[in-house]
């Protein structure tokens, strides 16, 4: 339940209600096209890629081969060499390939069976096989007495892959192919390794096996010793470098500045683009005049200053007035966050702008950026620490380098900040920030301009009239109108609509205002009448107030920000100043829903809980800054800290003796209970206003100007 006013004077600088709200990412930025270089990000039409394409071809030749090899290893039985002269010796090896370092053959069982040797057991799958293949043909029950004993518990296991012995050992190598063409099942093929044994030629010849020796070929050792480790290598040395290439390229270019640079043609932003703020575009014509025309300047010896600073509340278009500088001159545009110079490392933040510098100068003339210039150029000696000494250091290498550069070699230094106060005041002397401009929120003009730009690209009906929204946004920033434009077309494109109505415009800045509708929320029915009555509070309270600001809506459809209720109050015009009596008034009316909660109810609730907050930071600024207290005088007591962000309705520091701050305390609080027996004394007197638009707010849920004062006439007359 809340009371929106909107900021009418500037002088009284309470914080917008909405300022947090938005968001300029969301924005869509019709006048700032991407710079080149983005390719779009489906890039060009696809292309085959040969190179992956043969890698992909050789890697599986290279997977396809070193499966078949190591497969048809797997089938082949590995003996001990023992066992396999033993079986030369029983004659049962029918062929072998000698080989450098191995024996492979095949060995066929013969009748024999108690000559064969006992297999290790732990590759004795195939044995058991071929022995169970031995079993089936005996008549059941009888069993042979050379069976080896781990042969039953082998059996289930090993059965299924009796069938696939003989069809993969025809993998195998060259010999074993030919003695496996077509294997009965009493053979296997072997594979031993060869042990020094001089012995062997004359076994085998006197067991008369057939037997070759094969050198490995030249293409396999090439292969097995050069190639594949060569290629695993390379295969990883990619991989590494692949998934270090962004973090390593980070890691070597930490110095390097982090400025884009934007082509000539890239910033596309004109004059024409940054709507009101006249006076700084005034200012900044002298700038676009000399990177223009630098010689006319040189001749009359006249030096351009160096840098110039932006400053202003946030999204008032500070970016977009120095883009539309490098666009209306023409020149590439650098452009650099603050924060981007801080890093982990100290010193990479110097080692950043001096970079930044001598690629400004290379490339001038320029026009470089530096956003959020109170990141780095706060002042020094402030805070102690590690990230301040890096900072500093930054601080000092731009100072140095500002200092560096002449003045007319053509490089600009353009940069905004939010808070000037809390710049270095070396930055600001002369011969580095000495020019500021200030490009602050625009007035009603301003925002006509503004809005008229954002909805160059947009079909409005006929009757809309931007004046009227001009006029319902004082405090409105220029990212706030492009924002709430964007909502009115988004709220156009959800009613399928071609065109965007005065209604969506109003809804829109409604919606920037107060926050979305939150349809979820259901307050029950006592509930609803006690919010009711209080925004009624509000809304009566401010009528019956003769400077308060007129109603403009009255709802009880909780928003995101007016979590229950609100009461919108506009100014009809554009302020300056207010006065003593404007600001009791004001308080009067914030006082106003609870004044009408305790007056119908007899108790309060919660809900006033931020007309309190605001009403009480309202009346310390009275007493602290303004001098409108008898008891506090002239004193000026407080300070607010930051210029441009209002941080919230209560960044005051007060700087005075604890009996001054009593005091101060004492006075605002008899502000603010002066202010709600006021507010009390009106509620009593409208009662009857008070239950008659309750109850029709109950039923409508919101209100607008025109409705509410249809209903004050008749009990006024
Ligand atoms: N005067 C203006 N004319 C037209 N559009 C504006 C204007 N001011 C702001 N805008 C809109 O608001 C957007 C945000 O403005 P911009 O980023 O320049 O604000 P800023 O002052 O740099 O804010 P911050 O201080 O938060 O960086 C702009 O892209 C533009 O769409
Ligand atoms: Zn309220």
């Amino acid at each position: 339940m809340s009371e929106i006013l909107l900021p009418a004077a500037k002088a009284f600088q309470e914080s917008p209600p909405y300022a947090s709200l938005i968001s300029h990412d969301t924005m869509p930025q019709p006048t700032e096209p991407t710079p080149p270089g983005n390719d779009s990000p489906l890039g060009p039409t696809p292309q085959i890629n040969w190179q992956a394409l043969i890698w992909y071809a050789g890697m599986m030749l290279l997977m396809l081969w070193l499966w078949q090899d190591f497969g048809a290893r797997g089938t082949v039985r590995t003996i001990p060499y023992s066992d396999f002269k033993d079986y030369v010796k029983n004659k049962q090896v029918v062929e072998c390939d000698v080989q450098d370092d191995a024996i492979v053959g095949l060995i066929r069982l013969s009748g024999k069976k108690e000559t064969q040797p006992t297999v290790d057991k732990a590759t004795d799958n195939q044995a058991s096989v071929a022995n169970d293949k031995k079993l089936a043909e005996q008549p059941v029950g009888t069993v042979p007495a050379t069976k080896s004993e781990t042969a039953p518990e082998t059996k289930p296991e090993s059965t299924p892959d009796a069938k696939q012995t003989p069809k993969l050992a025809i993998s195998a190598e060259p010999a074993t192919v030919k003695a496996a063409a077509a294997p009965k099942p009493s053979e296997f093929i072997f594979r031993t390794v060869r042990v020094d044994d001089p012995q062997l030629i004359a076994d085998l010849e006197a067991a008369n096996v057939k037997f070759e020796g094969i050198r490995p070929s030249f293409l396999y050792s090439l292969l097995t010793s050069w190639f594949i480790p060569f290629a695993i290598v390379f295969l990883i040395w990619t991989f590494l470098s692949r998934r270090l290439a962004s973090a390593g390229s980070a890691m070597m270019s930490i110095g390097k500045s982090r400025a884009k640079l934007a082509g000539e043609e890239s910033t596309g932003v004109s004059f024409d683009d940054v709507a009101g703020c006249d006076e700084a575009k005034y200012e900044l014509e002298e700038v676009v005049d000399f990177l223009k025309h630098p010689e006319q300047y040189a001749s009359l010896g006249a030096k351009i200053p160096k840098g110039v600073l932006l400053v202003g509340p946030p999204g008032t278009g500070k970016t977009l007035m120095a883009r539309a500088v490098a666009g209306e001159a023409k020149v590439p545009f650098f452009s650099l966050s603050g924060s981007d110079f801080v890093e982990m490392f100290v010193g990479v933040g110097a080692s950043r702008v001096r970079d930044l510098f001598k690629q400004a100068e290379a490339t001038a003339p320029c026009i470089v950026f530096i956003d959020e210039l109170d990141a780095i150029g706060r002042e020094r000696g402030v805070h102690v620490g590690a990230v301040n000494d890096e900072r500093e250091q930054t601080l000092n290498q731009l100072l140095v380098e500002m200092d560096g550069f002449e003045a007319n070699v053509g490089v600009i230094l353009l940069a905004a900040t939010n808070r000037p106060e809390v710049l270095d005041k070396a930055l600001l002397r002369p011969g580095r920030f000495d020019r500021q401009v200030i490009v602050d929120s625009p007035d009603i003009d301003g925002r006509v301009a503004i809005l008229k730009v954002h909805a160059r690209n947009k079909p409005l009906e006929e009757e809309v009239d931007l004046t009227r929204i001009a006029q319902a946004t004082p405090g409105f920033s220029g990212a706030d109108l492009a924002n709430a434009l964007n909502e009115a077309a988004l709220m156009a494109a959800r009613r399928k609509s071609k065109t965007i109505t005065q209604h969506d415009l109003e809804e829109a800045v409604e919606k920037v205002v107060a926050g979305p509708e939150r349809k979820s929320r259901r307050l029950n029915e006592h509930e609803r009448e006690r919010v009711a009555y209080h925004e009624v509070g509000h809304a009566l309270v401010g009528t019956f107030s003769e400077h308060a600001d007129p109603v403009h809506k009255i709802s009880i459809v909780p928003r995101g920000r007016a979590a229950l209720g609100y009461t919108l109050q506009l100014p009809t015009e554009e302020k300056f100043l207010m006065t003593r009596t404007e600001l009791i008034e004001r308080l009067r009316g914030l006082l106003g829903g609870r004044a009408a909660e305790e007056i119908v109810y007899g108790e309060i609730s919660t809900g006033a809980e931020n007309d309190l907050e605001r009403a009480t930071a309202m009346a310390r600024q009275m007493v602290c800054m303004y001098g409108m207290s008898d008891q506090i005088g002239l004193l000026h007591c407080a300070s607010r800290q930051p210029m441009y962000l209002q941080s919230g309705a209560g960044g005051l520091h007060t700087d005075c003796s604890d009996q001054t701050e009593q005091t101060i305390d004492q006075e605002v609080k008899q502000l603010l209970a002066d202010a709600y027996e006021e507010a009390k004394h009106i509620i009593t007197e409208h009662r009857a206003h008070l239950e008659a638009i309750a109850r029709e707010l109950l039923v409508k849920e919101s209100l607008d100007s025109a409705a509410f004062k249809q209903w004050l006439e008749p009990v006024h007359a």
